[in-house]
């Protein structure tokens, strides 16, 4: 470990991020009545331009009206490159209710883009006389946003999460594809007659959740635009936590109860988590660093591991 210890991230469930457009208030009750953890109000790219203003007045009104229960409440505003994203700040600031909790910024480029954010939100927070502080979370979706991704995990004490967006990542890249998450059918190894798939979105995942775990913030996997197909999202929302990330995105209600199983550490994980920092007591009361657990190596960094399976699910049954 560093003289510098890692920060801890935000300790409240993120298993789930259900979407709905901004412009399709119909849904938001249905929204609040999911399992999702988190409810991301969208103004960004679910919503036609000439509907922006109408979505603004509909989030803002639910924002007060419907019943978000102990749900993290966000909205996506519009990216930086746009003439909306000030307006929907300054407007929800100013006029949506303190139920609000956190601001999501879409394609983030560098850490100046969180700061610009930031010093709008400070500045209506305090002209607004707004005592709850919001939070913001970010979305990686450039070749720009990848690059920066260090310095945009360090950007602000605000930043609570930070997602890997797919589509428009694929589409920044120049990736050549117009599937959004999971297997690419041209993305293979090839080895006598054979076809092996590989994972595209393993590097930027590996890098945004080493940036995330440096600064304490949450990492979090985007869309998985396929939403008849279960298997592929289970698939591609266990790679995403075996890589370390806490939680994926649901843009169809299907999706939920998926990614609240994935992220949710299984009963058998959990009793072998708790197995394993229990064998390691017993080993360090023998005065042993090590000890053999089902025919394997564990040890101190063993514990490390277990630690984590179990805060993750003592911290979602206390949520
Ligand atoms: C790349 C990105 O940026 S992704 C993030 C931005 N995208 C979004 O926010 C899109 C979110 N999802 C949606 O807009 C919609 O789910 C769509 C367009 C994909 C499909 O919508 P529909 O055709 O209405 O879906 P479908 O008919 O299968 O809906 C089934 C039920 O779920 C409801 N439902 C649909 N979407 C949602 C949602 N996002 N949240 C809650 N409930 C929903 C429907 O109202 C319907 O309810 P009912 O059974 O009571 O009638
Ligand atoms: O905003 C999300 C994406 O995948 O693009
Ligand atoms: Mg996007």
């Amino acid at each position: 470990m560093s003289f510098r210890l890692q920060p801890a991230a935000p300790a409240r469930p993120n298993r789930c991020q259900l979407f709905g457009p901004g412009s399709r208030p119909e849904l938001f009750a249905k929204m609040a009545a999911s399992a999702a953890d988190v409810i991301n109000l969208d103004l960004e790219d679910s919503v036609a331009p000439a509907d922006k203003p109408q979505a603004r007045a509909n989030i803002i009104k639910a924002i007060s009206e419907v019943d978000w229960g102990r749900k993290t409440l966000s909205v996506r505003i519009n990216g930086l490159d746009t003439p909306f994203w000030y307006r929907d700040v300054v407007d929800l600031l100013e006029q949506a209710g303190p139920r609000l909790d956190q601001i999501m910024i879409p394609k983030v480029g560098c850490a100046a883009d969180v700061y610009a954010v930031d010093a709008l939100v400070t500045a209506c927070e305090a002209a607004a006389g707004r005592t709850k502080r919001i939070s913001l979370e970010v979305i990686i979706e450039t070749a720009a946003g990848i690059a920066h991704v260090e310095e945009i995990a360090a950007s602000s004490p605000r930043l609570q999460a930070m997602s890997l967006g797919a589509a428009d990542f694929a589409a920044s890249m120049g990736m050549q594809t117009t599937g959004i998450g999971g297997t690419q059918e041209n993305y293979y190894m090839h080895r006598e007659g054979a076809k092996y798939w590989s994972d595209p979105w393993h590097w930027a995942q590996a890098a945004i959740v080493a940036a995330c775990r440096t600064h304490g913030i949450l990492p979090v996997d985007g869309p998985f635009g396929d939403f008849s197909d279960e298997e592929g999202f289970r698939a591609q929302a266990r790679r995403s936590a075996t890589l370390g990330m806490v939680g994926k995105w649901a843009i169809h209600p299907k999706q939920v109860a998926l990614a609240n199983e994935v992220f949710t550490p299984s009963e058998a994980a959990v009793a072998e988590a708790r197995e394993i920092l229990s064998a390691m007591e017993a080993a360090k009361a023998a005065g042993q660093g090590a000890a053999v657990y089902k025919g394997r190596l564990v040890d101190i960094a063993s514990m490390r591991q277990a630690e984590v399976i179990v805060r993750q699910a003592e911290m979602i049954a206390g949520a």
